[in-house]
């Protein structure tokens, strides 16, 4: 009967704006001031159930109106006698993305969210959260307010505000534990991890799931609890639940949290606000998350971490010096894709392109190597599959030994080794079997595109894809233009990617693009310190501790020291003499002696064998360290951390710099995603040119033409003109250094 009456959505979404309208002209509200631009819609649905519809396009966040909104809305649905209950849900399928994140760094205005929650939990009317979409911090913290929840069965739910440097500070993390208890809390809150709405409703988060309309489901249960007592739904009211080994949990909580955030603090306070949730009632469990979150709010990692959240989201809108641009360049339809070469990087590109539902020939020369691939892929899918729950790809997939193979395909992917002369002769081949507008993107984690696309008969239709690897995993992917790249294929490339689930960057071709040109001034440093004094542990401790997952020497022997040692044999660097540039060239001679790293078990550190992984220090590099410097004249001397981590990392800062100013990259936002997702630089540190503002540019010039002075050999430590001029027209803030790039004349 009910349902029968109920509109469908997009009749509903019609009758709410109606009711709407007629809401605006009853309370005699100004549009034109914008206040109904974003806010709340309310409508009386099946008689007695009032609709607060949230309506703040594209997430329904919770800014300032929309939280008056819905403070007057509830009023106004309290206060009309024939209205029994409440439903709220948001507009277009979602029901809120949380608190709006933009507010944040401007003064707060409007009604706190803590209020507003508590108030909607001490209603007399029950209130019901129709959840579709997404309920994520501010937003699950809203529906926690409510009395009971309705899920839409592909609705995400989480409490994501560590992630921003938070933590849920609208109660979330006092009703969360008393909710689902302790365990899940603590691992929720500390992770930031969203849950399907199926493990929602197995942890108690949502009392239904839905497959069909949420809102109809939520009216119905508004419906059917009108009347009846609330006193066990108010959740602020309940007992948290506290398990009998309680204390050793949040002592494992503490520890894990301080292992895996590196020096973030916002994990930490999580666990200390679930803590007070355990121990205390829930007033002063409230007064204690206002407190830690008053810390965490104007933390500079909150600002580093909701910069990056932004940051990762403008990447999409690339443009190129040339002028292309992400809004005026369309992308071309791709269907059918090939891989050339089934390395480690051409396997995880395939199982990557066949999870983004893409047909895939997946092409490999010999044989044999083709069915170890094969069987390789295969694996990588099914476990890929089971994680997620869904059938593996495996029929989206071709393989061949045959070139020709890939004749009829829309795009291709090389991904042979990293060697010109290698891919030149397959680009040359790829240009003379592909169909007319094949797009030809290599997959190349330095080499020149613009040498490539020459051999060619279209360079145009010619990118660089640098992924990272696991290629199937990493979420970042280096797009490539090379100077006749035309914008259809760059924006094909950048369309690929976000098909993939990866943040693609757009950046310029030099060598090693943005990222690896950005390391070799930061590896070099590590070098020179060690001829100067340092130990590989030292340098290590110094970057671990600023937050690196590892240190410059660490990841050197998991990745092969080899790898670098071919580069620069390839580059001449290893055979040249290096006169007026210091060169060092401890790596080479590592390389000489077998010491590739974990796989043969000797590199920077000793292993106990080839490809074991726990480093330890070695005494023999040590005394081969001695020898080096007492050959080469060099007086070892102490170096302290703050040493380290000023030539590293300024260093590499200053090459940005360079790369911003050479237009490869567009914005600072661009290397400091490309760092975070593919260099693992400590998200919470926002990137190195973010870091670069928070550690104040003066400082950094200063400190580079201090170093510079003391090593006129090394060219990476002279600051760069940018960095100068940034200086000079008063260090800007970092959303403004693009004008200056732009316009050298200006004087901000
Ligand atoms: C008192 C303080 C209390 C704080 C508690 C909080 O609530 S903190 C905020 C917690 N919420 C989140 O962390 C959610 C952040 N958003 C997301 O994870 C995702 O955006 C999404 C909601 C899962 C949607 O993902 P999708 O891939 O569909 O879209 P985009 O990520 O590209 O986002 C679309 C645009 O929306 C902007 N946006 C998203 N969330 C918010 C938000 N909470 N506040 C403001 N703006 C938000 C996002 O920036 C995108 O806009 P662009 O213009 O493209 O940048």
């Amino acid at each position: 009967m009910i349902f029968g009456r109920y509109p469908s959505r997009d009749k509903q979404d019609k009758a709410i704006a109606v009711s709407a309208k007629k809401f605006r002209s009853a309370v005699g509200s100004d549009t034109s001031n914008g206040l109904f631009g974003n806010m709340a819609l309310y409508s009386r649905v099946s008689g007695s159930v009032g609709l607060i519809t949230l309506q703040n396009p594209p997430v329904n966040a919770l800014s300032a109106v929309v939280r008056q909104s819905l403070i007057d809305l509830m009023d106004r649905a309290l206060s009309e006698p024939e209205v029994k209950s409440v439903v709220i849900c948001g507009q277009n399928g979602k029901f809120c993305g949380g608190a709006d994140i933009k507010e944040f760094r401007s003064d707060m205005t409007g009604p706190p969210l803590v209020p507003m929650i508590d108030r909607l939990e001490l209603s007399s009317k029950p209130v019901v959260a129709a959840i579709e979409g997404v309920a994520l911090g501010g937003g699950l913290e809203l529906a926690l307010g409510c009395h009971y929840r309705v899920a839409h069965s592909k609705t995400r739910l989480g409490l994501p505000e560590v992630t921003l440097g938070l933590l849920p500070g609208a109660g979330g993390t006092q009703r969360l534990p008393r909710l689902v208890g302790i365990p899940a809390a603590l691992e929720l809150i500390t992770t930031g991890r969203h849950v399907t709405a199926a493990e929602a409703l197995q942890l108690g988060l949502v009392d239904f799931v839905t497959d069909h309309n949420t809102i109809e489901a939520a009216v119905k249960l508004a419906l059917s609890v009108a009347g009846k007592s609330l006193d066990s739904r108010r959740i602020s009211t309940c007992k948290c639940p506290r398990p009998p080994y309680a204390d050793a949990l949040f002592e494992e909580a503490m520890q894990r949290v301080r292992r895996s955030a590196r020096g973030a603090i916002a994990p930490v306070a999580c666990v200390q606000a679930v803590h007070a949730a355990a121990t205390l009632p829930f007033a002063r469990g409230m007064e204690q998350e206002k407190q830690l979150m008053a810390t965490l709010f104007t933390s500079g990692q909150a600002r580093a971490l909701q910069y990056q959240f932004f940051a990762q989201r403008a990447v999409s809108r690339w443009s190129t010096p040339s002028g292309a641009r992400w809004d005026t360049s369309k992308p071309r339809p791709v269907h059918k894709v090939a891989v050339i070469g089934l390395g480690t990087m051409g396997r995880g590109i395939t199982v990557a392109l066949a999870q983004a539902g893409l047909s895939v020939v997946a092409v490999e020369t010999h044989e044999k190597q083709l069915m170890e691939a094969k069987r390789v892929v295969s694996g990588m899918l099914e476990r890929g599959a089971k994680r997620l729950g869904a059938p593996p790809a495996l029929d989206k997939i071709n393989y061949s030994c045959e070139i020709q193979a890939v004749a009829d395909v829309d795009l291709v992917i090389e991904a042979v080794f990293e060697d010109m002369v290698v891919k030149k002769t397959v680009f040359r081949q790829l240009s003379a079997i592909c169909k007319p507008g094949t797009f030809l993107f290599t997959n190349t984690s330095g080499l020149d595109i613009d040498e490539l696309a020459a051999q060619t008969r279209n360079p145009e239709l010619v990118v660089g894809m640098h992924f990272f690897a696991p290629a199937h995993v990493m979420k970042l992917l280096e797009v490539v233009y090379g100077r006749r790249s035309s914008s259809q294929a760059v924006a094909t490339a950048m369309k690929i990617g976000k098909n993939m689930d990866k943040i693609s960057v757009a950046v310029g071709n030099c060598s090693g693009f943005v990222g690896n040109r950005m390391l070799r001034p930061y590896l070099d440093q590590a070098f020179f310190l060690l001829e100067e004094g340092a130990t590989p542990e030292l340098v290590d401790q110094a970057l671990e501790e600023f937050g690196f997952a590892m240190g410059v020497f660490r990841m050197s022997d998991l990745s092969g020291l080899d790898i670098g040692w071919k580069v620069r044999k390839a580059k001449e660097m290893v055979s040249k003499t290096h006169q007026d540039c210091r060169y060092s060239p401890l790596g080479d001679l590592l390389c000489e002696r077998g010491r590739f790293g974990q796989k043969t078990g000797r590199g920077w550190y000793q292993y106990d064998k080839p490809g074991g992984r726990v480093a330890k220090p070695d005494p023999w590099l040590h005394s081969f360290l001695e020898k080096y410097r007492a050959q080469r004249g060099f007086v070892a001397r102490r170096i302290d951390h703050q040493e380290v981590l000023e030539r590293c990392l300024y260093a590499l800062i200053n090459e940005g710099f360079r790369i911003l100013e050479d237009r490869i990259a567009s914005g600072p936002e661009d290397i400091d995603v490309i760092y975070v997702l593919g260099y693992s630089w400590p998200r919470h540190r926002g990137g190195p040119m973010f870091y670069a503002q928070m550690v104040g540019l003066s400082r950094i010039l200063e400190k580079l033409e201090y170093y510079h002075q003391l090593h006129l050999d090394i060219p990476s430590l002279q600051p760069c003109s940018l960095l100068r001029k940034l200086v000079a027209n008063g260090r800007p803030p970092i959303h403004k250094w693009v004008e200056v790039i732009k316009n050298p004349h200006s004087h901000l």
